[in-house]
């Protein structure tokens, strides 16, 4: 059942005596034999801004669910910020965003808030976290005529009412169109540059890509690599490689295709496409066998490490 490619675990660079935000060991859940997340080990510091990523059924919501104390594990625990879930939100240490629901149509931006602080001892001002969330300017705009982003901003701004160490959001963006994603990550990412702790789950790799420090991809309820973009990235060792090729060489093309360095050969048109572990040695290869010109060299992106670390068999 092992398949972790960790890269490396904790990540951050914080000291070591630091208690973490978030400590996952052996976490486990099961819905009847669904085996949902299978004794998934996860140690986030304070400051780290992780992305979560996984398949469809990747098991990222079950385990969002256990760190908020919305649900309890089977087998193993769960602490954020030293403490059990339920207490660290009970303590205003975590708060998070969720992809709907929580809003009131006719109610006011500044109502919402007025309302949720209203709940709660001790929240930041109201005026404060409307300006942290980008929406001042939305303040006595009527929720029901928000659009899905200015929605999201607004969770975003109820989400900051404890002033939370630990700000948690589960595939915040989805259904936004790209204005709205956009606007949502510069306040997300203007307000984690202060030093909050912030877990996303997403399915955009775009935005992980963009965002996060670090990278958690789970499969099968399980971490299948952990590190940063570019060492995810290069999980899935490699680069590829296109030329423009006339009249190709059918035995040229099984050369490549034999070369213990060369995972892929595929010619699309004039185009030959060519991925390898040792790019050098293929471009070598052509340049000096074949009139191939026009050579790109390019890195494998996140798309390709994700479906490369999380399709089946993966783990073998
Ligand atoms: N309440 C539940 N009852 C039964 N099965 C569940 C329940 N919640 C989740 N599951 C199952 O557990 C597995 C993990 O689901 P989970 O929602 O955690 O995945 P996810 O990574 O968040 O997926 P998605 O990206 O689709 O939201 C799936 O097979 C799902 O069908």
């Amino acid at each position: 059942m092992s398949s972790t490619q960790t890269v490396r675990r904790p990540s951050g660079g914080a000291a070591v005596h630091t208690v973490p935000a978030i400590e996952l060991t052996g976490l486990t859940k099961s819905f009847g034999s669904v085996h949902a997340v299978r004794g998934l080990d996860l140690t986030i510091a304070p400051g780290e801004v992780v992305a979560f990523l996984g398949p469809n059924g990747a098991g990222k919501t079950t385990t969002i669910d256990m760190v908020l104390g919305l649900s309890r594990p089977d087998a193993g625990s769960v602490k954020v910020h030293g403490l059990d879930p339920s207490t660290a939100v009970r303590r205003g240490l975590v708060s998070a965003v969720m992809q709907s629901g929580g809003l009131l149509k006719d109610l006011t931006a500044r109502e919402t808030l007025e309302l949720t602080a209203s709940l709660f001892a001790g929240t930041r001002p109201v005026d404060e976290v409307l300006d942290r969330a980008g929406i001042s300017d939305l303040a006595d705009r009527r929720v029901g005529k928000c659009s899905g982003g200015q929605q999201q901003r607004l969770r975003f701004a109820m989400a900051l009412l404890p002033d939370p160490e630990l700000l948690i959001l589960d595939e915040p963006t989805t259904g936004m169109d790209v204005t709205g994603r956009r606007d949502f990550w510069s306040a997300i990412h203007e307000d984690a540059a202060r030093g909050r702790t912030v877990v996303f789950a997403t399915h955009y790799l775009e935005e992980a890509d963009a965002y996060a420090d670090r990278i958690v991809l789970v499969s099968h309820g399980e971490v299948v690599a952990d590190g940063t973009a570019s060492e995810v990235k290069s999980l899935v060792s490699g680069r590829t490689l296109r030329a423009t090729l006339h009249d190709a060489d059918p035995v040229l093309l099984q050369r490549l295709t034999d070369m213990s360095v060369v995972d892929s050969v595929e010619l699309r048109g004039d185009t030959l496409i060519v991925t390898s572990t040792d790019s050098d040695a293929v471009a070598r290869h052509l340049l000096t066998t074949s009139d191939a010109h026009d050579l790109e060299i390019t890195s494998r992106g996140l798309e390709d490490a994700f479906i490369s670390l999380t399709s089946e068999g993966a783990e073998s």
